[in-house]
C-alpha cells in the first residue's frame, strides 16, 4: 500500500515538475519574441478545457477577480466575437497566451496578417483543427504541403470568371425560387416569415449543388427548367430516389444540420441511440455516401464518353482531370498523379461544407441587418433602381453588371456583413515545426518560436480602429460606430484609413500560382481597407477558393429580392396588425425600435460553431412589396 502511495506521489511530483518547467520554458520563449504575453493554465485549444469549460467557469470566477481576470476571457471559446476588439486594445495588436502546452499567438495586426498569410511555407495552416473534416477523403481545405498543392491546382481550375457568370444566372433563378415561396398565393399576404434561417440555407444549398455537381435543385412547387439535364432529375427531385430513404436535397440539408454529430460520433453509436435525430443523422450519412457514389460513377461514365454537363460542375471537372479515355469506347481510366476516387469524394464534401453554411449565414445576417436598418435598405433600393431599373432579372448580364453591383450598396452590404460577422471568426495557422520565423511589425522584428500556434482573429482586426475610420454611433450614444453594422462606411474615403499596403504585382502572381480569383476582395470604387485588415476570405495562397462565387450569389440574391420588395422586422411580439394600423408614426417608431433592439441583441449573441451563426434564435421578418411598407420607407429618417 505504501509503495503504491509513494508511486502516486512520485507521479504527481513529476507531473507538477514537468508542468512548471514547461511553463517556465514557454514564458522565456514568449519573452524572446518581445511581444506582450499573458500566462494561462492551459491553451485556448486544449480539448478537455474546450469540452468542460462551462463546468469550470463558475468555480474559477468564485476566486478573487485579480487571479483570473487577465487570462480567463481569451480561453473561453468564442471570445473574439464576444469581446470584439477589447482584448487587443488592452494587450496590443498581437499578444501571446502562454501555457505549459504551447504558445498561442493572437493576431489583430494587418502587417502581421499579410506576412503570415503570404509566407505559406513558414506559417502553414493549422490543419489539426480541421481533422474531423477529412473523414470523407483528403481534400483541399484540410491538407498541407505537396498534397495540398495538388488538390489546390486541380480544384481551382473551376473557379474562374466564366463559371462565375454561370453561377450568376443560376443564383437569379434560385433567388426567384425563394421569393416565390415567400409570395406564392397560398401564403397569407404579408405573412410573418419565421424561416429566414432555413430558407437562406436552402438557397445556398441549391446554388452549391449547382456549383459542386452541376445539379438543378428545386424549391417546393417548382418544376425543372427547360433544358435541364433529365438524367440528373433524381437528384433535383423532392422525393427519395430508388434505394434511398431521403431525397438528395433532404440528404444534404439533414447531413449539414447534424454535421457536428456525424463528424464526432461513430455511425454505429448513432444507430444504437433510440432517438429520431440520431437515426435521421445516420440515414443522411448513409444516403449521402450512396448518392455520391452513384453521382461519381455517372460522371466517370460521362467522362469516358467525352460528355459533360453544361454549367459549373466541380465534381465533373475533377473527374475529367483525373480520368482519361480508355482503349474501349466509353471507358474511363484513372490518370496517374491526380486525384483518386476518394479524393474526389473528399473534395465534393468539402466544397459543400465550405461553400454552404458560410454563404447561407452571410445571406441570413445581411437580410436581418437590412430589416433592422431601414435607412440602409432605402439606399440599397436606390442603388438597385439606378443600376438595374425595372429590367427583368432573366435579362441581367454578368459582364456589364457585376462591377457596378459590387461598387454599389449591394457590395457595401456584403462587405459590411463579412466585416462585422465573418463566417470564420479566427483563421488557424502555426509556425513551421523546423524553424523559428521572424515577422516585422511597426519597424520592430519579432521572432515567433517554431511550433507556436497562431490565430488570425478576423473579427477583431475587422474592428481595429487603427484601420477602420469611425464616426459617432447612431445607435449607441457616446460611442463610435466601429461595432455597428454601417454599410455606408464603405463609401467613406480610403484616405481616412492608413492604406500603407496597397496590392502589389507580387500579390497577383501569388494568386495566379495558387488559383482562385485574382481580383481585389472589395470593389476599387469603395473604401479600400489596408491589406491584412479585412480577411473574411483569409488571404494569400490559402485564401478562399469560392470567394467570387460567394460574392456573386449573395449580390444577385439581394438584387432579386430588393428590386421589387422590402424586408421589415415583424413586430408581432409587441403589437398586432390592427394595433399597428391605428398607431401614430411616433408610436410605430417605438414599436419598431423594440424589434430593432431585439434583433441587434440576437446578432450580438451569435456563436461560432464551424461558422458564425445565430445561437438557436431567429429574427421574424415580413416581406412587403415596395410602396406597401408599414415602417421601412420612413423609420430612422
Ligand atoms: C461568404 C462565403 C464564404 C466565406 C466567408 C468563406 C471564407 C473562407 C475562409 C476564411 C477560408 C480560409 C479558412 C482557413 O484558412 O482556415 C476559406 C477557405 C476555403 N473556401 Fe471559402 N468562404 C466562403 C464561401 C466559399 C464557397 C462558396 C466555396 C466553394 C464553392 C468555398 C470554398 C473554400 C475552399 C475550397 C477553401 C480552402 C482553400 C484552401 O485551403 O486552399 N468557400 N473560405
Amino acid at each position: 500500500m505504501q509503495s503504491v502511495l509513494a508511486l502516486i506521489g512520485l507521479a504527481l511530483a513529476f507531473s507538477i515538475y514537468s508542468y512548471v518547467s514547461k511553463l517556465r520554458h514557454n514564458i522565456s520563449e514568449a519573452k524572446r519574441t518581445g511581444l506582450p504575453y499573458i500566462v494561462a493554465p492551459c491553451s485556448p485549444i486544449f480539448l478537455p478545457w474546450q469540452m468542460t469549460h462551462k463546468f469550470w467557469l463558475p468555480i474559477i470566477r468564485s476566486f478573487p477577480k485579480s487571479w483570473w481576470e487577465e487570462w480567463l476571457e481569451p480561453l473561453i471559446p468564442g471570445f473574439s466575437y464576444r469581446t470584439r476588439h477589447e482584448r487587443f486594445a488592452r494587450h496590443g495588436d498581437i499578444f501571446i497566451v502562454v501555457s505549459p502546452g504551447m504558445l498561442f499567438v493572437m493576431v489583430c495586426n494587418a502587417e502581421a496578417v499579410r506576412q503570415i498569410t503570404s509566407r505559406r511555407e513558414h506559417f502553414p495552416k493549422l490543419t489539426e483543427t480541421y481533422e474531423i473534416l477529412r473523414q470523407f477523403g483528403e481534400n483541399v481545405l484540410t491538407s498541407e504541403g505537396m498534397v495540398w498543392r495538388m488538390h489546390r491546382k486541380i480544384t481551382s481550375a473551376s473557379f474562374n470568371e466564366k463559371n462565375a457568370a454561370i453561377v450568376f444566372k443560376e443564383a437569379i433563378r434560385q433567388a426567384q425560387g425563394m421569393l416565390k415561396t415567400w409570395t406564392r398565393p397560398t401564403n397569407k399576404r404579408n405573412e410573418t416569415i419565421n424561416s429566414l434561417d432555413r430558407d437562406t440555407m436552402r438557397l445556398a444549398l441549391n446554388i452549391i449543388a449547382y456549383v459542386g455537381f452541376g445539379l438543378t435543385l428545386l424549391w417546393p412547387d417548382e418544376k425543372l427548367p427547360e433544358g435541364a439535364n433529365l438524367k440528373f432529375a433524381k437528384y433535383g427531385s423532392l422525393e427519395p430516389a430508388a434505394g434511398h430513404k431521403l431525397s438528395f436535397v433532404d440528404t444534404i440539408a439533414t447531413m449539414l444540420e447534424y454535421i457536428l454529430m456525424l463528424l464526432l460520433v461513430p455511425r454505429w453509436v448513432l444507430r444504437l441511440i433510440p432517438s429520431k435525430n440520431t437515426q435521421l443523422a445516420a440515414d443522411s450519412h448513409e444516403d449521402w455516401t450512396k448518392y455520391m457514389r452513384e453521382l461519381l460513377d455517372e460522371k466517370i461514365e460521362e467522362a469516358g464518353r467525352g460528355e459533360r454537363v453544361e454549367g459549373m460542375d466541380l465534381m465533373g471537372q475533377l473527374v475529367r482531370s483525373s480520368y482519361g479515355a480508355g482503349q474501349k469506347t466509353g471507358e474511363a481510366v484513372p490518370k496517374k498523379g491526380t486525384l483518386s476516387r476518394q479524393d474526389i469524394l473528399g473534395n465534393a464534401f468539402i466544397m459543400l461544407v465550405a461553400g454552404h453554411e458560410t454563404t447561407a449565414n452571410a445571406m441570413h445576417f445581411i437580410l436581418i441587418e437590412l430589416a433592422t436598418n431601414p435607412a440602409s435598405q432605402r439606399r440599397l433600393h436606390k442603388d438597385i433602381d439606378e443600376i438595374l431599373g425595372d429590367t427583368d432579372p432573366s435579362t441581367w448580364d454578368y459582364d456589364s453588371l457585376i462591377s457596378p453591383m459590387m461598387a454599389s450598396m449591394l457590395g457595401a452590404c456584403l462587405n459590411e456583413t463579412l466585416r462585422s460577422m465573418p463566417a470564420v471568426v479566427e483563421i488557424p495557422k502555426k509556425v513551421t515545426p523546423d524553424q523559428d520565423q521572424v515577422i516585422t511589425m511597426d519597424g520592430q522584428k519579432h521572432v515567433l518560436p517554431k511550433r507556436a500556434m497562431i490565430s488570425l482573429v478576423a473579427v477583431s482586426v475587422h474592428r481595429n480602429p487603427r484601420y477602420w475610420p469611425a464616426q459617432p454611433s447612431k445607435i449607441h450614444t457616446g460611442k463610435d460606430d466601429i461595432n455597428d453594422w454601417v454599410p455606408e462606411r464603405w463609401f467613406r474615403s480610403s484616405q481616412d484609413a492608413t492604406n500603407k499596403a496597397p496590392e502589389t504585382e507580387n500579390d497577383r502572381t501569388e494568386v495566379e500560382e495558387f488559383g482562385g480569383d485574382g481580383g481585389p476582395v472589395t470593389s476599387a470604387q469603395l473604401f479600400r481597407p489596408e491589406r491584412g485588415s479585412y480577411i473574411p476570405f483569409s488571404d494569400g495562397p490559402r485564401s478562399c477558393l469560392g470567394r467570387r462565387i460567394a460574392q456573386v450569389e449573395i449580390i444577385v440574391a439581394l438584387a432579386v429580392l430588393f428590386r421589387s420588395h422590402s424586408l421589415e422586422l415583424a413586430v408581432d411580439e409587441w403589437a398586432s396588425d390592427e394595433e399597428v394600423s391605428g398607431m401614430s408614426r411616433e408610436k410605430k417608431a417605438d414599436v419598431y425600435k423594440m424589434a430593432q433592439d431585439s434583433s441587434r441583441a440576437k446578432i450580438g449573441r451569435a456563436v461560432s460553431v464551424l461558422t458564425l451563426k445565430l445561437n438557436g434564435e431567429h429574427v421574424p421578418v415580413r416581406l412587403v412589396k415596395r410602396g406597401e411598407e408599414r415602417f421601412g420607407d420612413w423609420v430612422d429618417e
